[in-house]
């Protein structure tokens, strides 16, 4: 079939790409989108969907954005997950002999895009060798660059922190298991990429051998960087000049906290609109610039573990504090300011604007006026992070003095610099300018000659320069113009006089765009011959404004500085979860928490809402927070250095994931077990609860059992409701009974949410299923179900099997005495309420399941009374 020579060129171009690339072809001030594309991209973006004749092939589908506009489109199709390339046309149309040569010159994908965000987006790399597994990570935004290699989980691990919006597989690769689900979770898309053949790696940062790049040759992680390299080539077709020199993921030096522990500490936030919880990270940013509070994050998931590295960060945290004016004046400083590793990679890739030229020559004075407060006689960290900075201030003062205020966000129409900054420029612009005066005299002159008054000089692209005359005066026209156009109201005519003159013009200002644009680019390239030195400068900055984050947060929250030690152990004196104390402020209670070698576990018990999981989470944060180099929520604290924080707290989302709730509890409780050290932190919520009450206690007293007569026992925050360990203290003097303090009313309970160095002596579960609202009715079946519990045979002879009893049983006089449960009718219900699964029911299931609970329980309440 015949098409038409552009649909033609259209095909060839589009035969070139995978087959799910959007391809984005350039005609005249449009990117217009054909056939299926079309069709797909129009539903996508909710644009119009049209038809262009293509040939014999007849209309096709066909829909188009308007090129200024680009950006905003491919932003919207990215965040769909397409991929689109960009076909631009690569000579000037009016150069052209026949049809416009057009070539693809980038390829926007979701991992690889550029966006106006302060959030990372992050391209990920999986090269599988054997067991091991080889990571890659890039942001290009940012021009951060991470590499690792681990088992198949510790991979998981990454991918889940990082978030990458694109994964990269080998063609044939089999996906590893957690993939389809880490995609789906994080909205992430799957790009099948040829095996890296060559060094895009190496290549790309001029060096020798991958271990200048602290790489192994032949290792899985140099596979997996060659493949992002490559596909980065192959997609951005540009220098990316301003990328980082890579990073280790696991550095030594850096505390690994996993994917779990990540979100069971709600250090990042998690959820989004309604359901979206504060974090951590939410309460400590402080931070004035986004690539400030990228690094915040970065340092929050990536805590130290050398002493000297924490302290040097703490002076630095400490002098700044101290000093409130000198932290006011770098806040001030940075404010507002650009992001300057943004803006290089724009340079980097291309893509950067006049504007953004401006914007990154503004940064670059922002930053430097916030590094030029620095006292260099101050903390080592300043000196150190100063000390082999070039000046970048000339570069920057060189910029802002060549471009105008506010110059245009294309480089393709001219008007960028100044006058006085290039002499053709100048020269070619008073062309211009005389050129339009000329214009006016001419004008004046022509109404003169011909008496028509409001005969006007216009412009358009398809004529040039005309003379526009109404239709009541076209009698008036003289004999030398050239009618040129018929109007409604009027006619347009041009002259030879005008016509010589507009070519002059005309070529005035093309050469003017021309010289415009060519000095641009120039000065684009400066900045890219120094983009990884402005790439380090931005790096300190962020690195300033984190510090001086970090020390608003302590004066404005009254945090103090950790003492941070080489023990093991931890004293927390008045500790506060940091969290949930910016929500309750002044209520929250403080609370102490002393770990030692000696007495490392803490057994905690307490009622539900009691405050167990905060005053264990709170540990941990503060731990973190300390050996991130920041000052804590606390009235003393003194931190024996954590290697690891371990969690194991029932998530909510686990369900999410298709796993049993039992199960995710099991794994997570096997990986503590197997790798916690004794320098490690670990938190233990409710051991067992994912199943029966005999199975989980024993699980829990194993646990226990297990952590307490190790050589080296990690400090352990255990909370549980099985009262029955609360007895271990008798057997191992390293673990320490506590408990939420309670206390008893009139009408049912309090909260004190003090920590007493006791053990609970009742679990309250009913009493705060009162508080919750549950009906009375069934508040007091479930009391008369409890005491009946507490003598029934089996339950007996099961607790006095396991330990002598800390209570002797309440029988209540009042109640029925013994409770056959196992009467057939109460084992209906029992086996019923057996078989509900709350943690897989919607919260309204849920409401639904305790009604018909309690219509059961009234049910029987009848039957018992007919007997
Ligand atoms: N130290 C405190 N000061 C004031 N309020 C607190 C404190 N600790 C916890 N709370 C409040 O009590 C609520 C319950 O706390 P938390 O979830 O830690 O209890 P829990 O004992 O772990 O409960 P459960 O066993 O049901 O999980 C929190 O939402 C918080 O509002």
């Amino acid at each position: 079939m015949s098409l038409t020579p552009m649909m033609r060129q259209y095909r060839e171009i589009k035969s070139k790409l995978d087959g799910d690339t959007l391809l984005m072809f350039r005609l005249g001030d449009f990117y217009e989108l054909f056939f299926e594309d079309a069709v797909m991209a129009s539903q996508a973006l909710d644009i119009t969907l049209t038809g262009r004749d293509a040939g014999e092939a007849g209309r096709v589908p066909m829909c188009g954005v308007p090129h200024h506009a680009l950006d905003g489109y491919l932003e919207r199709l990215i965040e769909q997950g397409f991929r689109v390339a960009i076909c631009d046309q690569v000579e000037d149309p009016k150069a052209a002999k026949g049809l416009v040569r057009r070539e693809i010159v980038r390829i926007v994908t979701p991992g690889t895009a550029v966006a106006e965000e302060s959030d990372a987006r992050y391209l990920a790399a999986l090269a599988f060798q054997g067991d091991e597994v080889g990571l890659a990570l890039v942001d290009v935004g940012a021009g951060d660059v991470w590499f690792g290699a681990g088992s198949d989980e510790d991979v998981r691990d990454h991918v889940a922190r990082f978030r990458p919006r694109e994964i990269l597989l080998e063609g044939a690769q089999a996906s590893p298991d957690w993939l389809e689900e880490t995609v789906k979770r994080h909205g992430a898309i799957v790009t099948r990429v040829p095996s890296p053949s060559g060094d895009a790696f190496l290549a790309h940062y001029n060096a020798t051998s991958p271990e200048a790049l602290g790489l192994r040759m032949g290792s899985a992680a140099l596979s997996a960087c060659n493949m992002a390299f490559q596909y980065l080539r192959d997609t951005q077709m540009a220098s990316l000049c301003h990328l980082a020199p890579p990073r280790p993921l696991l550095e030594p030096g850096r505390m690994w906290l996993s994917e779990r522990t990540v979100e069971h500490l709600e250090l990042v936030p998690m959820g989004s609109g309604r359901d979206r919880r504060a974090s951590l990270y939410d309460v400590i940013r402080e931070t004035v610039t986004a690539a400030g509070s990228r690094l915040l994050r970065t340092w929050m998931l990536r805590p130290l573990t050398d002493r000297r590295a924490i302290e040097e960060r703490l002076d630095a945290v400490t002098a700044l504090a101290d000093d409130s004016l000198l932290r006011a004046e770098i806040r001030e400083a940075l404010k507002g300011m650009h992001d300057l590793s943004r803006l290089l990679a724009k340079c980097s890739i291309g893509r950067a604007t006049p504007r953004d030229l401006l914007a990154l020559a503004h940064a670059i004075e922002k930053g430097e006026a916030a590094v030029a407060l620095l006292p260099l006689e101050g903390p080592a960290l300043f000196s150190r992070l100063t000390r082999d900075l070039p000046d970048f201030r000339p570069l920057a003062e060189h910029i802002a003095r060549e471009l105008v205020d506010d110059p245009p966000a294309t480089a393709t129409e001219g008007g960028i610099f100044r006058d006085g900054v290039d002499a053709e420029i100048d020269r070619l612009r008073s062309l211009q300018s005389e050129g339009r005066s000329w214009l006016r005299d001419f004008e004046a002159r022509e109404r003169e000659r011909t008496g028509i008054k409001s005969l006007k000089i216009g412009y358009n692209k398809v004529f040039g320069y005309y003379i526009e005359v109404s239709k009541a005066n076209l009698s008036l026209v003289p004999a030398d113009y050239e009618r040129k156009q018929t109007l409604a109201s009027g006619e347009r005519f041009t002259h030879p006089e005008l016509k010589a003159r507009e070519a002059d013009m005309l070529t005035a200002a093309e050469r003017v765009v021309e010289l415009e644009r060519a000095r641009f680019e120039s000065w684009i390239h400066r900045v890219r011959e120094q983009a990884s030195e402005l790439q380090q400068f931005a790096e300190v900055v962020s690195t300033v404004d984190v510090l001086a984050g970090l020390a608003e947060l302590a004066v404005k929250r009254g945090y103090v500085r950790p003492e941070v030690t080489d023990e093991i152990g931890m004293e927390i004196r008045e500790g506060r979860h940091p969290v949930v104390e910016a929500s309750l402020g002044a209520e929250f209670v403080p609370n102490d928490l002393v770990l030692t070698p000696d007495a490392p576990i803490v057994l905690l018990t307490g009622p539900n809402m009691g405050g167990k999981s905060t005053y264990m989470r709170q540990a941990a944060l503060i731990a973190i927070l300390a050996q991130m180099g920041s000052y804590v929520p606390a009235r003393s604290a003194r931190i024996g250095l954590v290697d690891r924080v371990f969690t194991r707290i029932g998530a909510s989302d686990d369900l999410s994931r298709g796993q049993s709730t039992f199960m995710v509890e099991m794994t997570e409780l096997a990986e503590i077990l197997r790798e916690a050290s004794g320098r490690s932190l670990v938190l233990l919520d409710e051991i067992g609860r994912g199943t029966s009450t005999y199975d989980g206690l024993s699980i829990a007293e194993a646990v226990l059992e297990d952590l307490a007569e190790r050589r080296h026992r990690p400090l352990t925050l255990f909370a549980t409701h099985y009262h029955e360990l609360i007895s271990f203290s008798e057997r191992f003097s390293c673990v320490r009974n506590q408990s939420m303090a309670v206390e008893e009313t009139d009408t049912g309970i309090r909260f004190l949410h003090t920590v007493v160095m006791r053990p609970s002596d009742r679990s309250y579960g009913i009493q705060v299923a009162r508080l919750a609202g549950l009906p009375d009715r069934v508040i007091r079946r479930a009391m008369e179900f409890l005491s009946a519990r507490e003598v029934t045979p089996e339950v007996a002879a099961a607790r006095d099997d396991r330990r002598e009893r800390r209570r002797e049983p309440q029988v209540r006089e009042d109640g029925p005495v013994a409770l056959d449960l196992f009467a057939a009718p109460y084992r209906d219900l029992v086996d019923w309420l057996a078989a509900q699964d709350v943690m897989r029911m919607t919260p309204l299931e849920a409401m639904q399941v305790l009604h018909e609970a309690a219509e059961k329980a009234r049910d029987l309440v009848g039957w018992a009374k007919s007997r």
